[in-house]
């Protein structure tokens, strides 16, 4: 971590945790140089100049529609409402009694495990529609709270059952043989079934739990039995096709889709404006064209506040858009507030920085396909994770891993970019993923006092991943015990990771095994994407780094180390936070300037003293590492509230009173334009 808004490491000086006020504990020179502080700092504050009621948090340039951010949640979950597996595993286990032989006893235990599965997956399943009748009849407060059950139904499954297998089958842990047979009974149950994968992945887990084994992606071929991939895309995909223009009842079929249940404020005239949308779309990618075709993912996708429906316009040629409509459900009336037809455009909405979707179809093979066929610039992994299906998206992404590193060969170095002093960060020069680990201990240029250890930093990871990112934080994939082929690493970093983090890494014959492993998108971290880029890209990427800070806050995340060096530029230009040691709950932070200042003892600030993390906004911007000054003039200007504590406390303040601002995940432009969009 460094300090934000720091010089260069080294050219400032460290806080200390806890500095209290005390004639020891003050600082020569007078003015303290702490722009956030993990201890304390201190000097007077004068009342602050201010405004009791600043303007609200304005919208991220980047984003546009209507997902409110969740609150920082606690670190430790609660128990699922609801949840019946520790009821099936003792029944189920109960029959075990009367299995003598082993073959009988695995076939009980997988039975067991198979019934825990299924009530997971009923659980699991049940959501996209309750998720959807939350979007017809407004209840916001669900819609949340689904999302959050959704995100730790599995893994709450897997840490109830575990123990009680552990309990009451205690062959398991000392004959080899046994849990071999437990996978062949299993496989034969679940033979034929779509969700097959899922449900041996859910094996897989409960078996590295059980044993706390090294992870292994698992590597499951397509179950026969069950509709082949023609028969099921059939399924998943509604066709429609028009002439040109394109007529009204085309888009009154599409928004028939998900069979909405609630009243639309004005359908048919929606309906026009879709079709035109529609027609616009075609015309742009094949000027003239005499027909379109469209198809329609059957389902709704829900998120928050807003539903999605989600396709894709082909004209006679074979030329081809996305098509996302985006619709919302205020009070007014259920409406469709903006069409998206642009890539890129629907990668920021199906980002995996935003809370994952409630989707309505179970078929999410297909729909990751499909998701990948319209944004082929995300891996396909990260597809399966943003409609929910996270732990497959897991399984996928390390596929991909390894499956990149048979292809072209290229070990695993130093991710480009600073070494981190808390993480060592690696990648292969073509992945899309950096991978990361936790040091044992930091590196010399830790600014924040007492290491919290390698679980408290873990811990914060583990959090991002559990929010509501609000469009501007990286989402974690965290394994646990993984291996990977040592012939993938390159000696140095190797060695670099045996030194620094021992108790997470060790040499297992020809692999390497990590106790943690967390896998992130890859992004060219903002100093070296500034290094290189044009002025237009550099000045964009400027920009949005400010726009992510603020979605930062608006999750009630606050970075204390605001430094450039921990965002990272995608490659449609939007730049996120990548590392999160330094992460704290905005709330928690006391907001003060430099600029007001009461007469202190011996002219040092109150605020020099304080408990906790201090945040000076005026002094933000040196640390953010935008060294053209031309940059730097920008961000100001664009970003002027930033540097203000009025700005910060008027967020502080609405995220207290629930008041919490919403992130918009498309363009404003992209809004449907109607005579009454003031009044929307
Ligand atoms: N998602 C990512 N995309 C690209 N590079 C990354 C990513 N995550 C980490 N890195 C690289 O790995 C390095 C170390 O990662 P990270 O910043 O998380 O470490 P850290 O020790 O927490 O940093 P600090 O010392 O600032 O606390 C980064 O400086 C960057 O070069």
């Amino acid at each position: 971590m460094r300090l934000a808004g720091a010089r260069r490491p080294g050219a400032r000086e460290r806080p200390r945790a806890g500095r209290r006020r005390s004639r020891l504990g003050r600082r020569r020179g007078g003015r303290a140089q702490g722009r956030v502080s993990a201890g304390g700092t201190g000097r007077p504050v004068l009342p602050s100049a201010a405004r009791l009621f600043p303007p609200p948090p304005r919208q991220s340039r980047n984003e546009a529609c209507g997902s409110p951010v969740t609150e920082f949640p606690p670190l430790s979950r609660g128990p699922v409402a609801g949840l019946r597996t520790e009821e099936i595993g003792f029944a189920g286990l109960g029959d075990l009694a009367l299995a003598e032989s082993p073959g009988a006893r695995a076939e009980v235990l997988a039975r067991t495990i198979l019934a825990v599965f299924d009530d997971y997956y009923d659980r699991f399943r049940a959501m996209a529609p309750l998720a959807k009748a939350a979007f017809e009849t407004r209840d916001w407060p669900r819609t949340v709270a689904l999302s959050a059950e959704r995100l730790s139904i599995y893994s709450v499954s897997i840490a109830i059952l575990a123990p009680l297998l552990h309990a009451a089958v205690p062959e398991l842990g000392r004959e080899s043989g046994f849990w071999a047979k437990v996978e062949a009974h299993y496989l034969g149950l679940i033979e034929g079934r779509y969700e097959a994968d899922l449900a041996f992945a859910f094996l897989t887990s409960i078996r590295r739990k059980v044993f706390e084994d090294e992870w292994r992606p698992v590597a499951y071929s397509y179950p026969a039995g069950r509709p082949g991939p023609a028969a099921v895309r059939r399924e998943t995909l509604a066709r429609f096709a028009a002439d040109m223009p394109v007529p009204a009842e085309i888009a009154r079929q599409i928004l028939s889709v998900p069979a909405f249940g609630a009243e639309w404020r004005d359908r048919a005239g929606d309906e026009r404006l879709l079709a035109e949308a529609i027609g616009r779309a075609a015309a742009g990618i094949e000027p003239g064209c005499r027909t379109v075709r469209v198809e329609m993912a059957r389902c709704g996708f829900f998120r928050n506040r807003g539903a999605y429906l989600l396709g894709r316009i082909t004209t006679p040629s074979g030329r081809s858009a996305p098509l996302l409509v985006a619709l919302l459900n205020p009070p007014s009336g259920l409406h469709v507030d903006a069409v998206l037809t642009d890539s890129d455009e629907l990668q920021f909405v199906f980002s995996t920085t935003l809370a994952n979707f409630n989707v309505t179809c179970p078929y999410y093979h297909e729909l990751a396909a499909f998701l990948f066929e319209l944004m082929p610039k995300r891996p396909v992994g990260v597809h399966y994770s943003s409609i929910g299906y996270n732990h497959l998206g897991k399984i996928a992404v390390m596929n991909e891993i390894v499956g990149e590193q048979r292809r072209t060969g290229e070990r695993l170095g130093t991710a480009v970019g600073f070494r981190g002093t808390v993480a060592i960060g690696f990648s292969m020069p073509s992945s899309r993923y950096v991978m990361k680990i936790i040091r044992d201990r930091p590196s010399d240029g830790y600014k924040w006092g007492a290491f919290p250890g390698v679980e408290k930093v873990l811990d914060k990871y583990r959090l991002v991943h559990e929010i509501d990112r609000a469009g501007s934080m990286l989402d974690n994939i965290i394994y646990y015990r993984v291996k990977l082929d040592r012939r993938a690493f390159a000696p140095e970093l190797l060695d670099e990771l045996l030194a620094e983090g021992g108790s997470t890494v060790s040499l297992l014959g020809s692999e390497v095994v990590f106790r943690h492993l967390v896998v992130q998108v890859k992004l060219v971290p903002l100093p070296v994407f500034l290094e290189t880029a044009s002025p237009e890209a550099a000045r964009l990427a400027v920009l949005n780094l400010g726009d992510c800070i603020k979605n930062n806050a608006a999750a009630n995340i606050f970075n204390k180390d605001l430094d450039g060096r921990n965002y990272g530029v995608n490659p449609i230009g939007k730049v996120y936070l990548f590392d999160y040691d330094a992460v704290e709950p905005l709330t928690s932070v006391k907001v003060r300037t430099n600029t007001d200042r009461e007469e202190g003892e011996e002219g040092i600030p109150d605020w020099y003293f304080e408990e906790g993390t201090v945040f000076l906004p005026e002094e933000m911007l040196p640390g953010l590492r935008i060294d053209d000054p031309e940059l730097r003039r920008l961000f100001r200007t664009a970003h002027a509230d930033l540097l203000t504590v009025a700005y910060w406390e008027g967020l502080q303040r609405a995220l207290a009173s629930g008041k919490v601002p919403r992130v918009r995940s498309y363009p404003e432009a992209r809004r449907l334009a109607r005579p009454d969009a003031a009044a929307a």
